[in-house]
């Protein structure tokens, strides 16, 4: 059973506008003066450190933040976001069951397709008549998970979609993101799930959107210091369980850059041994 999200006819091109948009909490100034066009199709990754402002700035999107400065505009045609928010779990109602969770806001689904769905996502069918109140924290996130899934949309937000989510279940949710037609605007620490997804990277850094065209290894071969990053991340999960990441499921760009890190590591190593060397000599 293949599982779309279901979408409410097409959007016009222009989806978001955000135009020298000013917010921060308190005195911390999160978005300065930031720019940014969405148009339908496009798959957008929102990247950063921690606390930078990227749930902020998705709900600036959402219009449940105010900007102090700029505007956020949705386009003008047949804009419907689908908004997956972080504490999406914590909103679900404890008296429904899990069936009538995504039954209501599942509008042109047949039940067994929504039976699937949530099968798909590990809940078997003796609990679908289970009350939410009864249910772990990890199964009413899958159960919130769920219930984004049906929500006919043109616009997705994404807020780490993937918490929570496991493997066959993130494969489904990459699958039917890939199907999509409208725009997707994605934050995620999930380098592997932005690398299925994502054909553009859009970087928060110091207040300013770096905006780049292109997939998420484009970006790593733009932005050094991230491939940096990458590799430093790469080697402390090698690090930790030396098979994780086959050689041959690494990119070009990846492979280029690791070997560049390790001919430099060898050039560094090198001439600190000839400074010892030199040291010894002169004592
Ligand atoms: N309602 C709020 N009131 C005051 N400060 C807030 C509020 N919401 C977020 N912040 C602060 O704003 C900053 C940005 O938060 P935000 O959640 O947007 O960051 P993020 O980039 O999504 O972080 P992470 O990657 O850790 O999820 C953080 O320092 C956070 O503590």
């Amino acid at each position: 059973m293949k599982i779309r999200f279901p979408e409410r006819g097409r959007s016009g091109r222009s989806v978001v506008t955000i135009k020298n948009l000013e917010f921060g909490y308190e005195d911390e100034l999160l978005v300065n003066r930031a720019n940014l066009s969405i148009e339908r199709g496009e798959k957008i990754a929102i990247i950063g450190p921690n606390g930078c402002g990227k749930s902020t700035l998705l709900k600036l999107i959402m219009g449940l933040e105010n900007p102090s400065g700029g505007e956020v505009l949705l386009g003008e045609h047949n804009v419907l976001p689908n908004y997956f928010e972080q504490n999406q779990a914590e909103a679900l109602d404890l008296d429904k069951t899990v069936l009538q969770t995504v039954e209501e806001v599942a509008e042109d689904w047949r039940i067994d397709d929504i039976k699937g769905l949530l099968g798909r996502c590990n809940f078997k069918a003796d609990m679908l008549d289970r009350k939410v109140s009864l249910l772990s924290g990890g199964e009413k996130a899958r159960l919130a998970f769920c219930k984004f899934m049906v929500k006919p949309s043109t616009l997705l937000v994404l807020d780490e979609p993937t918490n929570h989510l496991d493997i066959p279940s993130k494969e489904m949710l990459e699958e039917a993101i890939r199907e999509y037609s409208g725009a997707v605007i994605t934050v995620s620490h999930d380098r592997f799930f932005i690398k299925q997804i994502v054909n553009r990277v859009v970087e928060v850094k110091d207040g300013h959107l770096q905006d780049y065209v292109g997939d998420y290894n484009y970006f790593l071969e733009k932005n050094l210091e991230a491939r940096e990053k990458e590799l430093e991340r790469e080697a402390e999960l090698d690090e930790k369980a030396p098979k994780v990441k086959a050689k041959s499921k690494m990119s070009k760009a990846e492979k280029e850059a690791q070997k560049k890190q390790k001919r430099q590591a060898f050039q560094a190593a090198k001439q600190k041994s000839k400074g010892q060397k030199n040291a010894k000599r002169w004592n």
